[in-house]
C-alpha cells in the first residue's frame, strides 16, 4: 500500500493536498527547501481548519447514525482523537500564518521586480549596466581597493580608518558565509548563475552579500570620510540601487536583500564597538608599518 505523502515537518498530508514537488514554481526544488512547497502544504484543504471540520462532518464516521455502534442500543462511539502531529497542522499558529504570508509575498514581488534576470527579460537590455552595478559592491574590488589603499596611506589616521574597512569587510565575508551555509536558502529559479568570482555557499541566496557589502561601507564611509552633501547622497543612493538591483537581476528575492541591509548595517556596528587602533590592537599597527 502506497505510504501517505508527508509535507516538508515530515507530517502526513491530506489527500487533497495537490501535488507539487519538483515544479518551477518551487524554485527548482532542492532539499529541505522552505518556498512554495510548504505553504501549499499548510494551506492544502486537508491542512485547512475549516476544511477539516467540512471533510470531518462528511466523513462516515460523523455522519449520524453510521458510526460503528460500541453495542446495541448505545450511544455511538466518539471517532478516535487525531495524532499530535496532525492536530498541530490543523492549527497552524498565528507565526506560522504570517511568516508563510510573508514568504509568498516574498517570492510573488521577487519575481514581478525580476525583469533584468536574462537578455530576454521585458528589461533585459538594463542587464549590463546592472551587472556593471553588481561587480561595484563585488568583495574582490572593495578587498584589492582597501589593500591598495593601506599600502599607500602615509598618515596614521588613514591607516587606522583603512586597517577597521579590512577588517570589517573580512568580517562580512565570514558572517555572510556562515549564514548562507546555515539557511541554505536557493537562489530564485529566474537566476542565472553568471556572477563573478563567486564562493561555493554563493550558491544559496541568503542574506545577500552585496546588500550587506552595500550597507556596511556606506555606512562606514558616511561616519569616516568627510564628504559634501551631494557626495553623501549619492553613497545611501549606491547602496539603495545595488540593493534593488539583486532582486532586478534574478539573483536575490527582497528578504534576502532586506535582511542584508540590516546585517551590513549591525555589522558596522560591531565594528564600531571593536574599533582596532594602536593602542587596542598594537601588533597589527607595527606589523603594516614594518611593511
Ligand atoms: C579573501 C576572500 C575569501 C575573498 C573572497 C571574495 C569573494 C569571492 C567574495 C564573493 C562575493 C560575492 C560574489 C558575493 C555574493 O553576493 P550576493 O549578493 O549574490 O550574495
Amino acid at each position: 500500500m502506497p505510504s501517505p505523502r508527508r509535507n516538508a515537518e515530515g507530517r502526513p498530508l491530506a489527500a487533497c493536498a495537490p501535488s507539487s514537488s519538483g515544479s518551477p514554481a518551487h524554485g527548482g526544488g532542492g532539499g529541505g527547501r522552505f518556498e512554495f512547497q510548504s505553504l501549499l502544504s499548510s494551506r492544502a484543504p486537508g491542512a485547512d481548519p475549516t476544511c477539516a471540520r467540512l471533510r470531518a462532518s462528511e466523513s462516515p464516521v460523523h455522519r449520524r447514525g453510521s458510526f460503528p455502534l460500541a453495542g446495541a442500543g448505545s450511544s455511538p462511539a466518539l471517532p478516535p482523537p487525531l495524532p499530535e502531529e496532525d492536530r498541530m497542522d490543523l492549527n497552524p499558529s498565528f507565526l506560522g500564518i504570517a511568516l508563510r504570508s510573508l514568504l509568498a509575498i516574498d517570492l510573488w514581488l521577487s519575481k514581478k521586480l525580476g525583469v533584468c534576470a536574462g537578455e530576454s527579460s521585458s528589461w533585459g537590455s538594463v542587464r549590463p549596466l546592472m551587472k556593471l552595478l553588481e561587480i561595484s559592491g563585488h568583495g574582490i574590488p572593495w578587498l584589492l581597493g582597501t589593500l591598495y589603499c593601506l599600502s599607500r596611506s602615509d598618515s596614521c589616521a588613514g591607516r587606522e580608518v583603512l586597517m577597521n574597512l579590512l577588517f570589517s569587510l573580512l568580517l562580512d565575508l565570514l558572517l555572510v558565509a556562515l549564514i548562507k551555509g546555515l539557511v541554505r536558502r536557493r537562489r530564485p529559479a529566474h537566476n542565472q548563475m553568471d556572477m563573478f568570482f563567486t564562493l561555493s555557499v554563493d550558491k544559496y541566496s541568503f542574506p545577500s552579500g552585496h546588500a550587506t557589502r552595500a550597507a556596511l561601507v556606506s555606512r562606514f564611509i558616511l561616519n569616516h570620510l568627510v564628504l559634501a552633501i551631494p557626495l553623501r547622497v549619492l553613497v545611501v543612493l549606491w547602496a539603495f540601487i545595488l540593493g534593488l538591483s539583486r532582486v532586478m537581476l534574478g539573483r536575490h528575492n527582497v528578504t534576502d536583500v532586506a535582511f542584508g541591509f540590516f546585517l551590513g548595517y549591525m555589522q558596522y556596528s560591531i565594528v564600531d564597538y571593536c574599533w582596532l587602533s594602536p593602542h587596542n590592537a598594537p601588533v597589527l599597527f607595527v606589523l603594516w608599518n614594518q611593511q
